[in-house]
């Protein structure tokens, strides 16, 4: 059955010879909604999202962003042009400018008009990239590198976010932004699916969780409950 959700899953299995990575993940996601990926170290979570991304081809199970297949064209591209994706590692081209990487998403995805300058010019002040618009990735920091990936993300308009461990590498003040951020994102409609280990920083933005333990489903809920209950059982290491 066809789904305009921004994402469906199911049954999401993914095999790295016979280690079982993830194991049969359902999971829906709606406009504006931010569901949060949690579990300890090796628990799935990457697995989960490059398979959800179409950076790893599932060993069983579908993914639909939009109602498109991410692996199988001529779905794939409808599905990226759905889908934002912020790795834990950007993937910048090493020749190209922090403005450059923006417009040439810009672009790929349609946005370039008269206003696309001033846009460029806000996202980057915003992030407090401004002073470093004209810099190559190398010149960068880590959080820098990282901030350029996630205003990649935000200059184009997605039906759906992904990110993962996108809080690594930021300090406290550009936490609380990138929540800013991701907070406006669902208000303007855009779903949002995130991996983290910080369990305050998805206190502020997380609707739902999911639990992954060694591959498989835990525990699944409203983020607050899910929360509670994952720090009693021990599934997660003890800080945030
Ligand atoms: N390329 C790979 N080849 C073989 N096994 C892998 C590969 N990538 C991940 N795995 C295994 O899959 C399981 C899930 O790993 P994954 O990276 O998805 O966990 P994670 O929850 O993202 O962990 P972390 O919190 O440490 O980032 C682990 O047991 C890991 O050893």
């Amino acid at each position: 059955m066809p789904s305009d959700l921004p994402l469906q899953v199911r049954g999401l299995t993914r095999s790295y010879g016979r280690l079982v990575g993830l194991h049969r993940l359902d999971l829906d996601l709606r406009a504006g909604e931010c569901v949060a990926l949690i579990g300890a170290n090796g628990s799935g979570k990457s697995t989960a999202v490059r398979t959800i991304a179409g950076l790893l081809e599932p060993t069983d199970g579908t993914v639909r962003i939009c109602g498109h297949d991410p692996h199988v064209e001529p779905g794939a591209q409808a599905a990226r042009a759905a889908l934002a994706l912020v790795p834990d590692t950007p993937l910048l081209y090493d020749d190209l400018t922090v403005r450059q990487h923006l417009a040439l998403v810009a672009l790929a995805h349609a946005q370039v008009d008269d206003g696309l300058a001033a846009r460029i010019d806000a996202l980057l002040e915003h992030l407090g990239l401004s002073a470093r618009a004209d810099f190559l990735p190398a010149e960068l920091s880590r959080g820098m590198r990282q901030k350029t990936g996630l205003a990649c993300a935000l200059i184009r308009p997605a039906a759906l976010m992904v990110l993962d461990e996108p809080v690594v590498g930021l300090d406290p003040p550009s936490q609380a932004l990138l929540a800013e951020l991701l907070l406006d994102a669902k208000a303007r409609g855009t779903a949002v699916l995130l991996t983290t280990h910080q369990m305050m920083f998805a206190d502020g933005v997380a609707d739902r969780a999911v639990v992954l333990g060694e591959g498989a489903v835990l525990d699944r809920g409203p983020w607050h409950e899910v929360r509670v209950r994952a720090q009693e059982r021990g599934w997660l290491p003890d800080h945030g």
